[in-house]
């Protein structure tokens, strides 16, 4: 049978372009270039025309999902401008795109983007709209920025669409409807240089535009209107509006072609045209596309054209289990039934190869890969050292501490202490306690005294705390007959090495001491020198040449650019969710700020999402 140790997690981070750790195989990489209708469909007056991760002159541009024009900006950083990627990522502050983001959000809290979810809500709201502002048109209110913005991305998507096409393989060459449309038509404007016909057509388009123009750019006045955004100026009417947005374009780009200019119009016109179903086809192909490679990345779907990298490096078998049973070896029958209501039948790799020589008292370095049994490997042979002991006494003032197990991480120390109560099951007479930092020292103080231990779980900080702030935490300390430093590597990477030697000192000489770490770098060998005894064995189940991390995970990693990342997110967890009903994704993003805006629109968008920092308060509040 097959075990896993380590659920299937992924690993998905929205926030960071380049996501890779020192261990991870780049196994495939995702660059999508198309606009994803996911959230256009969920909030459609947020994202319905934001073409994504543009090309600009052959480079890639980002803009700002942050719909807001009451912002002052600088026209260098205009939402309009097209930038060079780079550029955008140097000069903008996580700051600001926290503050988009949460204008962003809390615009989509608002009654107004609830219960959109459905293309008839949609057209009810559009036509809704377009009543109402039809009345304000007449009035002669300018058209909004916001209808300016909507065009011009109308025009970057459509360079977009035809730059990066041939950028995203054979899915891309596939020429979506719309590019096609366009494309065409953008062929015959370019072998014919006759400004006067360009002018023609653009009139006749737009004459024929004019009312098309009204129903669409009514709805973006409309809204404008409704958030009380100004109306221009009075009178000016759509003629004034178009020569905005061509100044514009000679303001931003002076190198702008007739050619660019009759595109302008061309997209400008598919935009007022409203014949969007277009855009809404070519980028619902998009979305296939997407899905797609998101399943191929997360192995859901066998990709044809890519062979998928086996889970297993080397094609051995996933389980770290041997064929050795915890019957086998001498161990109390007590510790077995504890070992077997656990679930535990036979011993992983680690746990064989460890188990007897520990049980013989020997000090042990033991080098193996996260998540294969070694708590257990650790914690079976040392509960069945201090089962020997003679029982404390009652009476004692200072009851000995006989096993002291150092763990780097807080999380780590609660889950050494759990497996420990889990083997103690049957062993009513054996404690076992745990000190973390970032609790209260108090009451751990409190809890030493009233429950003594002899198992006791610890972070070197917090240790070392006891030991120079807890009356008799010393004296307890003398009793230690076996110390354990677990994950090793980590606990002198996270700077614990004076932590390490304090303890060291703090623990009789004649003890037993029992090394594991996942690797074994220079900084470990010091260590053993310091705390292990001169026989002690090197015990290695890692073979040469295996991978650092843990077969079972599978690590894909994707680069998507900023302005898609959460749309990217949402596919991919859509994806995973419907592949697993028991799913669980963490996503780590890169401020508190921007988790918590990501898990407050995933739970928009009705994900399960559990909130990072409601836990943290829970157990403060708790006094944890
Ligand atoms: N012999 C066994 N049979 C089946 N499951 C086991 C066995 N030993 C340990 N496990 C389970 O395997 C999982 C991983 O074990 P454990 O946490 O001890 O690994 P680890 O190497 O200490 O990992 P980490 O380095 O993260 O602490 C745990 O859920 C544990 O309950």
């Amino acid at each position: 049978m097959v075990i896993k140790f380590i659920p299937h997690l992924r690993v998905l981070s929205p926030s960071l372009p380049v996501t890779g750790f020192p261990s991870m195989k780049p196994a495939r990489t995702i660059c999508f270039n198309g606009s994803i209708p996911v959230l256009n469909r969920v909030f459609p007056f947020k994202l319905k025309f934001l073409g994504l991760s543009p090309r600009f002159n052959g480079k890639l541009i980002t803009r700002s999902l942050s719909t807001r024009p009451s912002r002052p900006r600088s026209r260098a950083s205009s939402e309009f401008t097209p930038k060079i990627r780079g550029d955008v990522r140097a000069s903008k502050s996580l700051i600001e795109d926290e503050a988009e983001l949460s204008d962003w959000v809390g615009e989509l809290r608002t009654d107004s983007f609830r219960g959109r979810l459905t293309s008839e809500d949609e057209e009810l709201d559009a036509d809704r709209q377009r009543n109402r502002v039809r009345s304000s048109d007449r009035k002669g209110n300018g058209v909004s920025v916001k209808w300016r913005r909507e065009s011009e991305f109308d025009n970057f998507r459509e360079s977009s669409k035809r730059e990066t096409r041939g950028n995203f393989g054979d899915s891309i060459s596939r020429k979506s409807r719309f590019s096609k449309r366009f494309g065409g038509e953008l062929e015959d404007k370019d072998s014919d240089d006759d400004g006067e016909e360009d002018d023609e057509s653009y009139s006749s388009r737009k004459s024929r535009g004019v009312k098309r123009e009204n129903t669409k750019m009514d709805s973006w006045r409309g809204k404008r209107n409704e958030r009380g955004l100004g109306s221009g100026n009075a009178g000016s009417g759509r003629r004034m509006d178009l020569g905005r947005k061509s100044n514009f374009h000679e303001e931003e780009d002076t190198d702008a072609s007739e050619e660019e200019k009759g595109r302008e119009m061309k997209g400008l016109e598919n935009f007022l045209s409203g014949e969007d179903s277009d855009i809404n086809a070519a980028a619902e192909d998009d979305y296939i596309i997407l899905r797609k490679k998101a399943s191929y990345a997360l192995g859901l779907e066998k990709d044809a054209d890519q062979t998928v990298t086996p889970r297993s490096s080397q094609g051995k078998s996933e389980s770290y289990l041997s064929e050795t049973r915890f019957d086998q070896i001498s161990i109390s029958p007590l510790s077995l039934k504890g070992i077997k209501d656990a679930g535990y039948e036979k011993m992983t790799v680690v746990q064989e190869a460890t188990l007897p020589v520990i049980l013989k008292g020997k000090d042990v370095l033991a080098k193996a890969k996260t998540g294969t049994g070694k708590t257990v490997a650790f914690l079976l042979p040392s509960i069945e050292i201090v089962s020997k002991l003679p029982p404390v006494d009652h009476d004692v003032k200072r009851p000995p501490i006989h096993v002291l197990v150092i763990c780097p991480t807080r999380e780590l120390a609660i889950q050494a202490a759990s497996e420990a109560k889990k083997l103690l099951k049957y062993h009513p007479s054996i404690g076992v306690q745990v000190v973390i930092g970032g609790t209260r020292l108090a009451l751990e103080q409190k809890n030493l005294q009233a429950n003594p231990c002899q198992i006791l779980v610890a972070t070197p900080g917090r240790l070392r705390d006891h030991l120079e702030n807890t009356a008799g935490f010393a004296t307890k300390l003398m009793g230690v007959k076996v110390l354990v430093l677990d994950e090793a590597d980590r606990l002198l990477a996270m700077g614990f090495r004076k932590d390490i030697e304090r303890i060291i000192a703090a623990v009789p000489k004649q003890r037993q001491t029992l090394l594991f770490s996942a690797t074994v770098p220079e900084e470990v060998h010091q260590i053993c020198h310091i705390a292990l005894r001169r026989d002690h064995e090197f015990i290695n189940t890692v073979q040469e040449g295996t991978e650092d991390t843990h077969s079972l995970v599978r690590q894909v990693h994707m680069v998507a650019p900023l302005d898609m990342q959460f749309s990217l997110l949402y596919v991919l967890l859509k994806e995973h969710i419907a592949d697993d009903v028991d799913y669980k994704v963490l996503v780590f993003c890169t401020t508190a700020m921007v988790t918590k805006l990501v898990a407050d629109v995933l739970r928009e968008l009705n994900l399960n999402v559990r909130d990072p920092f409601k836990k943290i308060t829970e157990l403060q509040n708790k006094g944890i």
